[in-house]
């Protein structure tokens, strides 16, 4: 029995599942968390990542493994392959201002972000790697000088497990490059004048700079450190770890998945490419060949850690409290743009709670507006993604506060749709497996595994608490 090794390097911690390569059967699992902040130094992924495959049991008895990652972090390397500062994360909004540069420079307003749209599939946010080096560009030339190749944290931890020390031995996939805003997944090509004029530099002195290989979804890209007994893995490429998920739940076409990890995610598979020009959907690729367009917001499962700590309760109490008031909360509504917001892109808004009353300042009405409020935000990312004709069939719901009973009951309101939950796992780190087993299998697609269970919730929808937020969605105030 061959056994893979799937890995996700997420926002919050690093999982690691360890399952048959035939079967898909769950063999043994770990995970150890990652520090908070939007800035992070790498080392702390790695570290956590040794510490995950300790608490797996270790992957000496592996035969293949993949990474999928948090995206677009920007981890900007040095030619001795040391990393220049810390990385600035997906949800890191301080490149608000280069945003505004870039677009504006192809054309501005529509214009430019119709440019954009054209030419890698998304219009800029603050999430996307090629406004993080435009900001190291101007704020920090002095690194930005040294930049000798640019990576995402997953390509980074793949090219760590192999122990390499050659910028030229970096890898990676369509699904995670076409998020960095310097590659165009419709053609499969990097934009070296896009990466030229994020660091204000010439596309031909851009051309010098390294990026990852960008491998086939099956293809090896190398094989594990042998000084730490890894010599036999197989790597395959990893991913973002948001096809990471779709390839762990076999997400096919009209498949949607609502993601709510740290970010919140709608994602759907396309067998064309997607280019919104509102940008609200962001046309990246798939783990499979195919397209992944994502609607992301910077507010997932920490708009209910947040509404935890203010009432003092933990996750399942908040449940509670959330099924025991009625829907629309006696006419509270929560926006809920915590960590400003980017799907719609305001990068400087804050939260809030509009419509207070007596009536409503009680623990269960806070409980169902925030639990509303996150559920709205993602609804609208989901009629964006109806509204750009990608099919949406069938709906699940991911990521770790999909377990939660208020979200997997009020979900169905919301959406106006019946939500089908998996059983609690990790599916990203599921899908890197699956990938893994696919480069090992040599198969032209990937193994098939047994679907997990799953649960359909139902309810009856409460299109008033949606249209009441779409009035609300604007009445918030700047971060100051
Ligand atoms: N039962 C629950 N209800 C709501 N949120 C939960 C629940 N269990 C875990 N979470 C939240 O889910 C998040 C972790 O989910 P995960 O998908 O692993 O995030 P990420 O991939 O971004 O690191 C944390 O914010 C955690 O507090
Ligand atoms: O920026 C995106 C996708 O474009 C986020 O989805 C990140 O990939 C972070 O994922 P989680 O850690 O929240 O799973």
């Amino acid at each position: 029995m061959a056994l893979v090794a799937g890995i996700d390097s997420s926002t919050q911690s690093c999982k690691v599942v360890i399952r048959d390569a035939e079967t898909g059967r769950l063999v043994r699992s770990g995970s150890a968390q990652h520090p908070d902040g939007t800035e992070v130094d790498p080392q702390a992924w790695w570290d956590a990542l040794l510490e995950a495959i300790d608490a797996a049991g270790g992957i000496d008895d592996v035969a293949a493994a993949a990474v999928g990652g948090q995206q677009h972090g920007m981890v900007a390397l040095d030619s001795s392959g040391e990393v220049i500062r810390d990385a600035l994360l997906w949800n890191d909004t301080r490149s608000a201002e280069a945003v505004q540069q870039l677009v504006n420079e192809y054309g501005g307003g529509d214009q430019g972000k119709a440019a954009w749209a054209r030419m890698i599939g998304s219009v800029p946010v603050p999430s996307l790697t090629v406004t993080k080096l435009r900001w190291m560009a101007d704020a920090e030339p002095q690194n930005a000088q040294r930049v000798a190749a640019v990576a995402l944290p997953h390509d980074w931890l793949t090219w760590k497990i192999s122990g390499s020390e050659r910028l030229e031995d970096l890898a990676t996939d369509r699904s995670e490059v076409s998020g960095t805003g310097y590659y165009d997944p419709a053609a499969g090509q990097y934009r070296y004048d896009l990466l030229g004029s994020a660091l204000r530099i010439s596309e031909e002195q851009a051309r010098s700079i390294i990026l990852p290989k960008v491998a086939a979804a099956n293809e090896e890209v190398g094989t594990g450190d042998s000084a730490r007994g890894w010599g036999h893995i197989v790597l395959g490429p990893g991913g973002g770890d948001n096809a990471m998920g779709a390839l762990g739940i076999g997400m096919g076409t009209g498949d949607v998945s609502v993601s709510i990890g740290t970010s919140g995610v709608v994602a759907a598979t396309s067998p064309k490419p997607v280019q919104d020009p509102s940008g609200m959907i962001a046309g990246f690729a798939s783990a499979t060949g195919e397209f992944l367009p994502l609607a992301v917001t910077l507010n997932g499962s920490r708009v209910l850690d947040g509404a935890c700590r203010m009432l003092g309760v933990d996750h399942d109490q908040l449940a509670e409290l959330a099924l025991a008031a009625q829907p629309g909360a006696n006419g509270m509504t929560m926006v809920p743009y915590l960590e400003g917001e980017r799907t719609p892109n305001l990068p400087h808004a804050t939260g809030s709670f509009i419509g207070m009353s007596l009536a409503s300042m009680n623990p269960q009405d806070i409980a169902r507006a925030s639990v509303e409020g996150l559920l709205c935000l993602l609804a609208d990312g989901l009629e964006a993604m109806t509204d750009m004709g990608v099919p949406v069939n069938s709906i699940q719901l991911i990521g770790g506060a999909a377990k939660n009973p208020a979200v997997q009951q009020i979900a169905p309101a919301i959406f106006g749709r019946d939500i089908l939950v998996p059983e609690p796992g990790e599916y990203v780190a599921d899908g890197a497996a699956r990938q893994a087993a696919w480069v090992l299998s040599a198969l032209p697609t990937a193994p098939e595994w047994t679907a997990s269970e799953v649960t359909t919730f139902t309810a009856e929808p409460t299109r008033f608490v949606r249209e009441r937020y779409a009035q609300r969605r604007h009445l918030f105030t700047e971060r100051s």
